[in-house]
């Protein structure tokens, strides 16, 4: 389809000629034949370029022109005129019209006319969309999961690759900071939907009512201080992707709202009796543990079974140490992007042991914040030497079980003369790696078990004592 036009004219017989003339060309064209209608039309279809002639029986057509540009300052005007108002006709173009048409209207001169407002409808879009892009995430086309090998993140990756051959709801769950924003996206760009929108919002960051409106939108006057008429984003992603984050934080009444989105994919806009249909994608991501959440009556178990199809759980960091050095590697590519940097940075054995060892606590997010800061502080740009790890780096050891199937607890036996952190934790770190020296059969898949690279294995054996 070329686009959605509106026609809006009171000869009945013209409208009926030039609908058919622009249906056959591929247009969805719509027709009114008031200002009153018009108005209606628009606001149920949405279209992309508006066709207005000038006199209409209730209105003056520039100023309709001048009110629909508020609410759709996207779409593209035309507007057509007879001889006797020319100097009216100009100065709507001054107002923001696209062109003027004076009539009576050459059918091809309409059709040039239209095929450029169209051009030009699509590259606001455009822009409006790289725009966003380069606010969110500099680069985000290059998005890679490949490169990552660590056990854990390919049964990330393997699931991800599933995602993008579906458009089955996918909820990504996870600690804070473990990527799951940055892998929601590369699904939506790997999937058949990456010509289309990507939108976000978080669930938390905002009042519930605010996240209400801009998920389903509203019309005019449909709650005190709402003025004019809103898109929501279930709207807006039709084609294309929608990511709830923190869906943990959302208001019960709106689960079960989003519960009948994803049954039915229609949305209706606040205060308004029209359903609209949409073909939009829910990735949903959350750090909360939803089956509690439902357990405490937080969250809808009926939407925790929709959303719990397909799900991809994001490992901490401290369970990738082996995807480390190309992380690093990459985070440090983006920061010098970002930082206009003509080289990109490499990270001296001593800062990469470092990094390797440390438990991030705040996952990739602390990792990039950690070489940011390493970057700002660090006397040359090329070799990295050192890096400014938080005081929290042993503190927050990782005490739970190794993998999500391995249930055993590890015991720690506290000493009774005192509570030193570093021989205790050193004392766990030891029963870990013995652990996984039994269960592998080289070093290597010790290693592997271990989420730690070959290299750190040996300098443990080594620190610690330990007899491989
Ligand atoms: N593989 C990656 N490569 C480069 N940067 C990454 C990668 N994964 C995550 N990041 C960066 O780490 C930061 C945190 O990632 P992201 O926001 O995706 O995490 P999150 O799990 O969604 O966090 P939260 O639960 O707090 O919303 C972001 O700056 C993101 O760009």
């Amino acid at each position: 389809m070329q686009g959605t036009v509106l026609l809006v004219d009171d000869e009945q017989h013209l409208i009926s000629f030039l609908k058919k003339l622009l249906d056959s060309e591929g247009y969805d064209t719509k027709t009114a034949l008031t200002g009153e209608e018009a108005r209606q039309k628009a606001a149920l279809f949405y279209p992309d370029v508006m066709v207005l002639d000038i006199r209409l029986p209730d209105t003056d057509g520039v100023e309709l022109m001048r009110e629909l540009k508020q609410t759709y300052p996207h779409a593209q005007y035309i507007m057509m005129t007879a001889h006797g108002s020319i100097q009216t006709a100009v100065e709507s173009t001054r107002l923001g019209a696209f062109e003027y048409l004076t009539k009576p209207v050459e059918p091809d001169v309409l059709l040039v006319s239209l095929q450029n407002a169209m051009k030009a409808r699509r590259l606001t879009e455009e822009v409006e969309e790289l725009r966003r892009k380069s606010r969110l995430l500099p680069g985000s086309s290059e998005i890679t999961i490949e490169q990552y090998r660590s056990p854990a993140f390919r049964m990330v990756a393997d699931e991800a690759h599933r995602a993008t051959d579906s458009d089955a709801t996918v909820l990504l769950t996870g600690e804070s900071g473990t990527g799951k924003n940055h892998l929601s996206r590369w699904i939506h760009e790997h999937s058949g939907r990456a010509d289309g929108p990507f939108f976000e919002i978080n669930c938390a960051s905002i009042a519930p009512s605010l996240v209400e409106s801009e998920l389903f939108g509203y019309e005019p006057g449909a709650f005190t201080g709402s003025q004019g008429r809103k898109r929501g984003l279930l709207e807006m992603a039709d084609q294309g992707t929608l990511l709830l984050d923190e869906i943990g934080d959302m208001d019960l009444a709106l689960q079960a709202k989003l519960l009948t989105f994803l049954d039915t994919q229609v949305v209706r806009r606040l205060g308004s009796e029209t359903n609209i249909k949409v073909n939009a994608r829910i990735i949903a991501a959350t750090n909360q543990d939803l089956e509690e959440l439902v357990q405490e009556k937080k969250f809808r178990q009926d939407l925790y079974y929709r959303l719990n199809v397909l799900v991809i759980n994001m490992p901490p960091l401290r369970r990738r140490t082996s995807d480390i050095t190309i992380l690093a590697k990459e985070l440090l590519m983006r920061l010098a992007h970002e930082m206009d940097l003509k080289n990109v940075p490499r990270l001296g054995p001593e800062a990469l042991g470092s990094l390797e060892r440390y438990h991030w606590p705040g996952n990739v997010r602390e990792m990039r914040n950690v070489l940011e800061r390493s970057l700002l502080e660090a006397s040359s740009y090329d070799v990295i030497n050192h890096v400014a790890l938080g005081p929290k780096s042993l503190a927050s050891f990782d005490l739970s079980p190794v993998t999500q199937t391995d249930q055993s607890l590890i015991e720690v036996r506290f000493p009774e003369d005192g509570l030193n952190l570093k021989e205790t934790l050193n004392q766990l770190t030891a029963t870990l790696i013995k652990e996984a020296l039994a269960r592998g059969a080289t070093k290597k898949q010790a290693a592997e078990l271990l989420g730690i690279s070959r290299h750190s294995l040996t300098h443990y054996l080594k620190a610690l004592d330990i007899n491989a």
